[in-house]
């Protein structure tokens, strides 16, 4: 087998990048006649080693780090025309994308796991000229959850993102988002709109289990109305995986949207997990865009 980058965040997963490297690197050098490894120092830095690895004509890519590392490392890989399989090592808080592919959330599992790796596809989100592998979320609630900061987070997990989105919660603020889904058009009030490509949303491997990472489809869920108060209801749907079925939500799997909202300046969005652009945006779907390497 061929050469390989791995590339490492060595801060992400409190540290955790540090501390696997080289177990990851031993790993592949016994799967590949070559890995090389490189450390990010800031943001941007595992987007360009991608890059520069699908150009050099490396036959895969594997990252360690959490969401905003994997989504460097897939955007890197995105707008070439050779695209090495990709593959990583879920490092932080959420990781939607390892949830669906089966890799372990356990460093030392997933390590073990790299002995018998399978080639799947992969679809990646675009919006507008960037790229997502997980969910984009606008709203009020979303907003908030943006808001935790790391050594809350450190603490406390994903819980902390549910804390935050409590508060949002009790603050109340909606806005009318006009939607284009394919060729429909949706006019509704909501304090929150996803659109999801995966089963697994902020950890939640239940909301959508018709929705898969190489459907082709992007996935729409517009929490409709400007209160929550009468939503308590959707929480345990949300863990039997019936959430789409419930009143309060408007669900669709589309291909390509276009979103806006009225006296919405402030809103911005939060893509797989960092801040990303404001309204309006275009989102599509990239099908089965990457090859990527997971467990049997
Ligand atoms: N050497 C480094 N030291 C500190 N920060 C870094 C370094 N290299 C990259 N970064 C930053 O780390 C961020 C990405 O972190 P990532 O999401 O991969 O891990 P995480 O924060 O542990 O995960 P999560 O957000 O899922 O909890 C990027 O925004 C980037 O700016």
């Amino acid at each position: 087998m061929g050469k390989v980058l791995l590339v490492v965040n060595p801060s992400s997963g409190q540290e955790a990048g540090k501390r696997y490297a080289d177990s990851v690197a031993e790993a592949l050098e016994k799967k590949y006649s070559e890995v090389v490894a490189k450390y990010t120092e800031k943001a941007g830095d595992a987007t360009a080693f991608a890059k520069e690895a699908a150009q050099e004509r490396y036959e895969a890519v594997f990252v360690m780090g959490g969401d905003g590392t994997v989504n460097e490392g897939v955007s890197g890989l995105a707008e070439e025309a050779y695209r090495p399989k990709f593959s990583f090592i879920p490092l932080g808080t959420v990781n939607d994308l390892g949830r669906s592919l089966g890799i372990s959330m356990n460093p030392e599992e997933a390590i073990s796991q790299l002995d018998r790796l399978v080639e799947k596809k992969l679809d990646v989100g675009k919006i507008n000229n960037h790229y997502f592998i997980d969910v984009v979320a606008i709203g009020t609630i979303p907003e908030a959850v943006q808001a935790v900061e790391p050594e809350q987070k450190t603490k406390l997990g994903s819980f902390a993102y549910v804390l935050e989105g409590l508060k949002a919660v009790r603050d109340n603020k909606s806005y009318l988002f006009d939607m284009t889904i394919d060729d429909e058009k949706i006019q509704e009030e909501s304090m929150a709109v996803l659109i999801a490509l995966t089963n697994s949303v902020g950890g939640m491997e239940t909301l959508l289990p018709n929705a898969s990472y190489d459907d082709g489809k992007l996935h729409l869920i517009v929490l409709k109305g400007d209160n929550l108060v009468d939503k308590v209801s959707l929480l345990p749907k949300i863990f039997s995986g019936k959430a789409m079925d419930d009143h309060n939500v408007l669900y669709r799997a589309f291909e390509k949207g276009h979103f806006s909202v009225e006296d919405g300046d402030d809103l911005v969005t939060n893509v797989d997990g960092d801040p990303g652009d404001k309204l309006p945006l275009d989102i599509t779907v990239l099908p089965q865009h990457l090859t990527v390497l997971v467990p049997e």
